[in-house]
């Protein structure tokens, strides 16, 4: 192809990043991602998932990034996330780990923070989603309560420590995130590790779910309280999932004029797709129909933030570790612009 147009003035190609910078909406520095790794496993209790960003890089997650044009930041220091554990961490109520969980999701709202202020894309790899409490936090801190949130998964991740019956806190960073949790009674940082969390930083009217198959009693209960979206795997089936995907973001974001975080946790994928994941749940999505969620939400330009989480490298043998590692890797790919054609 000659580089001169019919008028004989060179026109140069735009560049992969003028491209990614036209495409997103709110970022002023929309070519560069800002990735923090978050090698945490407090929220739940398998090890091996504080393994899955380290798996992810070294499957060459931020060469490919570099490869689509983006210029990467990497938050300093992942490994503090593993030694930041405090010695002694008794259970509060049901729930455990509560002051890990705490400052490691503390420190990633402040990693997550710098990269959205300053106008990068916001990739967090984890790590179990108790980390989304930080992501959210940290992404909210700069887009306030316009920042839309849609959170793929099997699971509800909304139980509150009354509710939870696992006491693990990656099944309940919805409710600190939404306000749906009682302060503990004149609590200070003791009682209530979380009191720092912004209670309704997200609005429950800009959350919506995809991949739902795995709903504790009580997260039901709560999601028909507050009215909260939810399209399970049930309505994937009905609709497909290219109206499941508009119709998600129709709620959220009806003019897609509003920043959109999304939460990706690898087992909203069939267990076929992702075997290597703490809590897998077969009849989930399809390679596919993961791709196209985060295919779909790029092309409207509204992406500001993603979380990539729950992939255990631990779990399973080689090729499930490669296969997951690598779904995740394609998954934020395609978040961030990779095209089919
Ligand atoms: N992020 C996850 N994989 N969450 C699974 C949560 C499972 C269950 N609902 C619980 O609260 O323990
Ligand atoms: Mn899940
Ligand atoms: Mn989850």
């Amino acid at each position: 192809m000659s580089p001169h147009n019919n008028r004989g003035i060179t026109a140069s190609a735009p560049s992969d990043a003028q491209l990614m910078a036209e495409r997103s909406k709110f970022l002023k520095n929309g070519a560069t991602a800002g990735v923090t790794c978050v090698p945490f496993s407090g929220g739940q209790p398998k090890g091996g998932v504080d393994d899955g960003p380290v798996e992810m890089v070294r499957f060459g997650m931020l060469d490919q990034l570099q490869g689509m044009g983006y210029a990467v930041e990497l938050s300093p220091g992942m490994d503090k996330y593993r030694t930041m554990k405090p010695a002694s961490d008794p259970a509060i109520g049901v729930l455990k780990n509560p002051r890990y969980v705490s400052l490691a999701a503390r420190r990633v709202a402040e990693q997550v923070r710098e990269h959205c202020a300053a106008g990068r894309m916001a990739v967090t790899l984890g790590g179990d989603h108790s980390i989304a409490m930080g992501t959210l936090v940290g992404s909210t801190a700069v887009y306030g309560d316009d920042l839309c949130v849609v959170w793929v998964d099997a699971h509800a991740d909304i139980n509150t420590p009354e509710t939870s019956e696992s006491g693990n806190l990656h099944g309940c960073p919805l409710a600190y995130i939404l306000g749906l949790c009682e302060p503990a009674a004149g609590a200070g940082e003791e009682e209530d590790p979380f009191a720092w969390v912004p209670a309704g930083c997200v609005r429950t009217d800009r959350l919506v779910y995809i991949g739902l198959r795995d709903v504790d009693a009580a997260e039901k209960t709560l999601l028909r309280k507050h009215g909260i979206k939810a399209f399970s795997m049930h309505d994937v089936d009905k609709h497909g999932i290219g109206r499941v995907v508009e119709m998600a973001l129709d709620h959220v974001n009806r003019d897609r004029s509003l920043p959109v975080h999304v939460s990706f946790d690898v087992d909203a994928l069939d267990p076929s797709v992702a075997p290597a994941t703490g809590t897998p749940v077969r009849g989930g999505l399809t390679f596919r129909e993961g791709h196209y969620i985060c295919e779909a939400v790029a092309e409207t330009g509204c992406l500001v933030a993603l979380d990539l989480v729950e992939v255990n490298p631990a779990l399973g043998d080689p090729e499930s570790l490669r296969q997951t590692v690598a779904v995740g890797c394609s998954l934020v790919r395609c978040s961030l612009g990779e095209r089919l054609l």
